[in-house]
């Protein structure tokens, strides 16, 4: 089943949503209503009409895959619009003479690769998942998996962006600016986080076509501390998937080799494919059913289950196209590196996993980006505190419940995790993909932060593009605390009713990281 748009309009208002049907505080964001421009010019006067008008805007796209409420224009829907992006994606100039390629921010992933793979061409770098516009995707800093040449950051590979922003009543109230990284404003402009206009094109560095060959090391997680950036260095697109309940470790040996190599495997990544909605909906069902049951064996052998399966079908790598037979799996780069086969299924009964229409997986994701030196010692303190009790681990990354205010099993486990990350390490939170209390601070961790406030009073005075959600998540301010707000990741409890003390679980203190304040539940009540 395509997904549904998540920009929803009636004669009185808009309403954006996320890919998964719920923004992290499970509140709505409406807007008096939306433009859909289709070319440059079109972008222009969008933002010159909310300029002119002294409205909000917000640059919204096809997907709307970011977590975080970054695209939600303030509440007071009379004075807010949103510029869809979804029909602005017609244009894509590939420049062979220099390898480059230059597209409309609405341009779809997909699109992308598929227009560069025909002309010859690979684009080197780019997320797991395809559902994301080259708009979108830079704007948060959105990235694949490598150490090598620029990295695994798209926008690392960006050499050009036109932006339009807002200008005088002379000027027209909107000007383009064409920056390259001769412009101080350049670095800005590409993970502008949708706050200092409406990116209009962006063009990207591509590579003479090539293949992929991968190969899956399934084993234990044992020396994963000594062994990820040698991992790293030998294999160009390496990655390494973690399950610590399970000691096991996904070493992916992943390297470029020449066009003649023989092969034409598709990745199909097993998260993302367009399965029966049977599937998503058996395991929601089952995860629910132990989330009620306290059932920490369940939710392990649920846990066993998809690790095993993973294995079976090597993450949905497909040597044919239709089924796995062996490793090294050897294709094209347009279709080894990002995958997506549930958004274009015309059939009925299957759709993302996600798919709001379903009763299928409802999660929220975690991403910190830490240093690669203090990643050894994170890794350490993740097996300190799993060894402690591993059965606690099981599952206990990003189940979601459907209601607010309703605790998980051994949620206290995961935040813990996720304060350690943030708050010992300092890691940097990825803009696409975290729960608020993962922007705490986040103003002090980038030393050219500054650089980009400046940026936006410079391109944005009237803060046009900006929002309190924005500025919530980009000024990493302390969020007021109500009852029950660490179950949703809203703040970092305090006191015991920012838990769930009616459901027995308490304010309380990490197990290795003791400045850890986590929700956990204990059928004695813990001093606040
Ligand atoms: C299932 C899933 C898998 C994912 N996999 C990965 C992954 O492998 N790697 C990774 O790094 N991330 C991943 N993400 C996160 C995702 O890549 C990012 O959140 C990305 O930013 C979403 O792109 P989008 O086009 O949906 O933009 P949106 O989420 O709609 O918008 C993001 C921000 O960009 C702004 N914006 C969008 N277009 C423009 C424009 N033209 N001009 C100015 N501002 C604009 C919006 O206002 C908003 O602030 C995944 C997300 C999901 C849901
Ligand atoms: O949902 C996601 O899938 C990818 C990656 O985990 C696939 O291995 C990613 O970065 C997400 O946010």
């Amino acid at each position: 089943r395509i997904p549904e748009s998540p920009l929803q309009c009636n004669q009185t208002l808009c309403t954006l949503y996320n890919t998964y049907g719920r923004w992290g505080d499970r509140k709505d964001c409406y807007a008096l209503n939306a433009t859909y421009p289709t070319t440059e010019e079109e972008l222009r006067a969008a933002v010159s009409f909310a300029v002119k008008h002294n409205l909000k805007a917000k640059v919204v796209t096809r997907f709307s895959h970011s977590m975080p409420k970054l695209a939600c224009p303030d509440q007071a829907v009379q004075s807010s619009f949103f510029i869809s992006t979804e029909h602005y994606n017609l244009q894509i100039q590939i420049d062979t003479a220099n390898a480059v390629v230059t597209v409309d921010a609405g341009v779809s992933l997909r699109q992308l690769i598929d227009a560069v793979e025909v002309a010859g061409f690979s684009l080197v770098v780019s997320p797991y998942w395809e559902g994301i516009t080259i708009g979108g995707l830079i704007s948060t800093g959105a990235h694949g998996s490598s150490w090598w040449g620029k990295g695994g950051s798209v926008h690392d590979h960006v050499v050009g962006l036109s932006i339009v922003v807002p200008a005088s009543k002379s000027e027209g109230y909107a000007k383009i600016l064409r920056l390259d990284e001769q412009n101080p404003l350049f670095n800005a402009a590409k993970v502008s986080l949708g706050v200092l206009g409406a990116i209009s094109k962006v063009t990207l560095r591509v590579e003479p076509r090539f293949k992929r060959s991968i190969t899956y090391n399934f084993t234990t997680d044992v020396g994963l501390e000594d062994l990820y950036a040698d991992h790293a260095k030998k294999y160009e697109f390496a990655d390494i998937t973690w399950y610590p309940s399970q000691h096991t470790a996904i070493y992916r040996y992943d390297s470029r080799v020449p066009l003649n190599t023989s092969g034409n495997a598709v990745f199909d990544f097993i998260g993302f494919q367009d399965n029966p909605t049977l599937i998503p909906e058996s395991v929601r069902a089952s995860e629910t059913l132990f989330e009620r049951t306290r059932s920490t064996h369940g939710k392990c052998l649920t846990a066993a289950a998809t690790l095993a399966y993973r294995k079976l079908t090597a993450n949905g790598l497909k040597n044919d196209g239709m089924f796995f037979s062996g490793y090294p799996v050897i294709g094209y780069q347009g279709k080894m590196q990002a995958s997506g086969s549930c958004l274009n299924s015309p059939l009925l009964h299957t759709s993302c996993p996600w798919d709001p229409r379903i009763k299928g997986l409802f999660f929220f994701e975690t991403t910190p980006i830490l240093p690669a030196s203090l990643f050894r010692d994170f890794v350490l303190d993740v097996k300190k505190l799993r060894d402690l009790n591993p059965k606690s681990f099981c599952g206990a990354d990003n189940y979601k419940a459907n209601e607010a205010l309703t605790p998980r099993l051994n949620q206290d486990i995961w935040e813990e995790l996720e304060q350690m990350a943030f708050f010992k390490y300092g890691a940097k939170p990825h803009w696409g993909k975290n729960r608020n209390i993962a922007f705490l601070g986040v103003d002090k961790k980038f030393p050219n932060y500054n650089k980009f406030i400046e940026a936006k009073q410079q391109l944005d005075p009237q803060n046009v593009f900006s929002s309190n959600w924005s500025d919530e998540i980009l000024f990493g301010k302390e969020l007021e605390k109500s009852d029950g707000c660490a179950l949703e990741g809203l703040c970092i409890c305090s006191e015991h009713r920012h838990c769930s003390p009616q459901n027995n679980y308490y304010c309380s203190q990490g197990l290795v990281y003791k400045d850890a304040w986590v929700c956990r539940y204990s059928t004695t009540v813990p001093p606040s």
